[in-house]
């Protein structure tokens, strides 16, 4: 299958040498190409060029993109959207007074869509789940990871696992699963946490790696959940049997988690709301991607990621959505990537750069996406008509989204 897109107004992201990620100043540039073509054969990005140089060989279709752009699809690092129901009452609670905190303590918050997981069965969680993934496809994102911890047991661990198996085996987008484990202390397990932390340890993590469920291994390192002794337990176990850390830090508070995450060889530190000098410094000339969840600190309310002082000391930043029913049910990475031009101020080259390319590196996948590079999977965001790029973050709330190919094929057009 061989496919033609011609009179591209702009192509976006265009890379002639594979990059591993953008950092720093590197970010404020977006390479593009104007009144382009492009072509795409048997799911690769085999040619692209300005329309003087477009080919005449015989296509077997072509896509006429008078007026729009085309780009890398969204490439989304970090949610959890493997869940049961939703927690539209706590949103409530929260709407009159209580903290996200509060609720968690409650036995809310987490506990809440591990109950309702643990009830729910596989099929229906499955068929619950693919329609967020489907919505997202919809909204351009071509790659995903997606982690466990809504189960907090062996079983409904293994149960969101296998979820994430069946949508990677039944769609074409990139999906990478992290088993979370430690998201949460399970109420059986609230007077003895070390027990929760060796059943981890012990029992789940060989079980998934026999079963070879997930990729990366994930911890909640935070105040009231794991601390970075269970951290880098965790993780070194995690690591015997070859998962790679990818983890939750400084969402609430500062306490060294990012200092782990480094020392652990971390893909990624996420969320980074509550940054120390310290934190950026550690960060600095490693392979560990910083990941901002700027839809979390707008529905929670809770700061942002300090993007500006991160990327003007001279580090890359990623952009993902967090989707999950607790901090940020929604998976728009259009919404995300416009939130952090509004609120983190910054701009839409280094945003489009972060949800792209530092997107694909922080779920290992910069060597086949992430960017328009000949090689690369043809999975690519044809926009409608639009004036300029800027235009993507500057109308918040819309979809520019026209059509999404995914291994150079049409989806949900
Ligand atoms: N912070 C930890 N985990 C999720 C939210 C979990 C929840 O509230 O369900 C997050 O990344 O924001
Ligand atoms: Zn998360």
């Amino acid at each position: 299958m061989k496919i033609l897109f011609k009179n591209i107004k702009e192509l976006l992201q265009v890379r002639n040498e594979p990059i591993k990620f953008v950092s720093g100043k590197d970010m404020s540039i977006l390479p593009t190409i104007k009144h382009a073509f492009l072509v795409a054969e048997n799911g690769l990005i085999l040619d692209f060029g300005t329309m003087d140089d477009c080919p005449s060989a015989s296509f077997d279709a072509i896509i006429d993109c008078t007026g729009k752009m085309v780009m890398p699809t969204w490439c989304d690092s970090h949610t959890h959207l493997v869940y049961a129901g939703n927690r539209e009452g706590e949103f409530v609670d929260r709407i009159n007074g209580l903290t996200y905190e509060e609720i968690a303590n409650n036995g809310g918050g987490i506990l809440n869509s591990a109950k309702v997981l643990q009830e729910t069965s596989e099929e229906e969680l499955y068929n619950q789940s693919k329609v967020r993934l489907e919505e997202i496809i919809k909204l351009g994102t071509g790659a995903v990871e997606i982690k466990s911890g809504y189960g907090l047991s062996v079983a409904a661990e293994l149960k969101m696992l296998s979820v994430i198996k069946r949508l990677k085996e039944n769609y074409p987008i990139e999906i990478k699963a992290t088993l979370l484990g430690a998201h949460a202390v399970p109420k059986e397990f609230k007077d003895d946490k070390n027990a929760y932390v060796d059943l981890v340890i012990n029992e789940l993590i060989p079980k998934v790696a026999e079963e070879n469920l997930a990729e990366y291994i994930d911890v909640f390192c935070e105040t009231g959940y794991f601390s970075v002794e269970d951290t880098t337990r965790i993780l070194q176990a995690g690591k015997q049997y070859g998962l790679i850390p990818k983890i939750h830090v400084n969402q609430f508070t500062a306490v060294g988690g990012v200092q782990v995450g480094v020392e652990q060889h971390a893909l990624s530190v996420d969320h980074l709301e509550e940054m120390r000098e310290e934190d950026i410094k550690v960060l600095k000339d490693t392979n560990t991607m910083p990941v901002a969840l700027p839809g979390c600190s707008y529905f929670l309310s809770i700061p942002y990621t300090p993007a500006r002082k991160m990327i003007d000391a001279g580090l890359p930043l990623a952009l993902a959505t967090d989707y999950n029913p607790g901090s940020a049910p929604s998976g728009n990475m259009n919404f995300v990537v416009s939130t952090a031009c509004v609120k983190m101020k910054m701009t839409p080259e280094e945003a489009i750069n972060a949800a792209t390319i530092n997107g694909a590196y922080a779920m290992g996948l910069h060597d086949k996406l992430g960017s328009i590079t000949k090689g690369k999977l043809a999975n690519m965001i044809i926009t409608k008509p639009i004036n300029s790029f800027g235009v993507i973050p500057y109308s918040f709330g819309q979809s520019h989204v026209e059509s999404v190919f995914v291994k150079g094929r049409p989806l949900f057009t």
